[in-house]
Parts: structure tokens; sequence; C-alpha cells
């Protein structure tokens, strides 16, 4: 049984207090409510994950992440951060390859495959975000972008590293827009995926693999996203800031 995951991606919002007294919520909602074994996992800002790990301490349904990391070790790179960093504040996870630090950062798959051996060699768990824009998906290239991005990312890996890491299929054209992809739409994607892990690596690696949906996930269409077969869970862009929507979101789980 493959791990169920609900991660919320913060994104830059929220200022240091605002984001612990979001979080404080959260955990004192998480343990009354969530009674299943899923993870819910907060993707915070820096500034706030040595907080948020504090906070979290007792609470193991709720796990720390960042958002992003540098692909050195260490280094003359100011104003970035490195993995064995973020692991030293007890953060657990580390989002990857989000469409925004693509589109506006410039990362490619080249660049993305040398941050998530460096994630993995510091024993955080890599959320590796995988997906489609608009244009791709009108000019029917979307399973073509997508098996280049797992190909030129994460396919490198070793079957014993593959299985350390979580997937996030985020169609562009869903993030931040209200526009959700259908359950079935998302469904094919997440299909085609776990084919082409099974292909590459073998079934058993690819029915083990967490993938996550991610564009417009909200309480109301959850529930449908998370029941299709090949859906672990989601990662939550705007309705993780809200703590009543998360943890519904959550508890699509139960
Ligand atoms: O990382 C989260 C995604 O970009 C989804 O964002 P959204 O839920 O605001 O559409």
């Amino acid at each position: 049984m493959r791990k169920k995951i609900v991660a919320g991606n913060w994104k830059m919002n929220l200022d240091y207090n605002e984001g612990l007294a979001l979080f404080s919520e959260i955990i004192n909602m998480v343990n009354d409510e969530i009674t299943g074994t899923q993870q819910a996992v907060i993707c915070s800002p820096f500034i706030h994950i040595h907080s948020l790990v504090q906070l979290a301490k007792g609470y193991h349904k709720v796990a720390v992440g960042a958002q992003n990391a540098h692909q050195a070790e260490s280094g003359a790179y100011t104003g970035e951060i490195s993995a064995k960093m973020i692991k030293s504040t007890g953060a657990a996870y580390v989002i990857l390859g989000h469409s925004e630090r693509r589109q506006y950062f410039g990362e490619t798959n080249a660049l993305l495959a040398q941050k998530t051996d460096t994630v993995l060699k510091h024993d955080l768990t890599p959320i590796f975000c995988i997906g489609e824009t608009l244009q791709e998906r009108e000019a029917e290239t979307h399973f073509d972008v997508i098996k280049t991005q797992l190909v030129e990312g994460i396919f490198h890996l070793s079957a014993e590293d593959f299985g350390k890491l979580v997937i996030a299929y985020e169609p562009v054209w869903a993030i931040g827009t209200g526009v959700t992809a259908t359950s079935a739409q998302a469904q094919e994607i997440h299909d085609f995926i776990r084919k082409e892990i099974a292909a590459k690596y073998n079934q058993a690696v690819a029915d083990a693999t967490t993938i996550l949906y991610g564009g417009s996930c909200n309480p109301k269409n959850a529930a449908e996203l998370f029941a299709q077969a090949d859906i672990d869970g989601g990662l939550i862009g705007g309705a993780s800031l809200k703590s009543r929507d998360f943890l519904d979101i959550v508890k699509t789980f139960n």
C-alpha cells in the first residue's frame, strides 16, 4: 500500500508570525481530525521551517518541507539554501521542479536531476513536480513533455533511490487558476506516469510510488480526484493557506 500524502505549498505567502499562527491551527486540528494513516506536509518559506519543525514535535501526522534547494553542497551562492541546511532544521521534504521554479527561475530538467541527487544524498524526500502547459496540452504534446521530464529529471536514479521520492503531477494550466483537471484527465496522466515507471524500473517500484495531483485542488474536488486509482494525494497551493480547507482536504483519506 503506497503512502497517501497531502502536501501544502505555501509558496511566497505569510510573514513569520502569520506562518506560525497558521501552522499552530493546523497541528491543533490534526490530532483530533486525522484518523487515517495519511501524511500531511507543509512546505513553507525557508524562514518558517525551523520553527514549524519545533512546533510539530509530537505531531507525526504533520511533516515540514522546503520549496526548493540548491544543487551544490555549499559555497559562494549568495541567497541560496542547501539541502544540508534544510536537513539540519529537521525538515523531511523538499519540493523540486515546481512549474513556477521552471518558469520564473529557468530550472531545467538537467538542473533538477542534480538537485534531486543532492536532496536524496541528504536523506530528504523530494516532491518532484512535472506537468504540461496549456499550449503543450493543446498541441497534444503533453505525454511527450511529461515523459521527458521523467527521463531527464529522475529516471537516472537507481531503483532504490527512486523509491524514496514522491512525484507531483501539476498541469500548469490548473495552478492557481481555479480550473482543475477533471478526475479523468488527472487519472489518465497518473496512469501514464506509473506505466512509464514500470517500464523503466519494474511494476513493484511503480506500484510503490506516491503520485500527487496539484492544481486548484480544494475541499470540494479532492474526494473525486483522490478516489482515482493512481492519485495518491495532492500538492495544494491556495487552499493550504486556510487551515480549515487544508484539513478538509487531508481528511479525504480518513
Ligand atoms: O504547489 C501547488 C500548486 O502549484 C497548486 O497551486 P493551487 O492549489 O493554488 O492551484
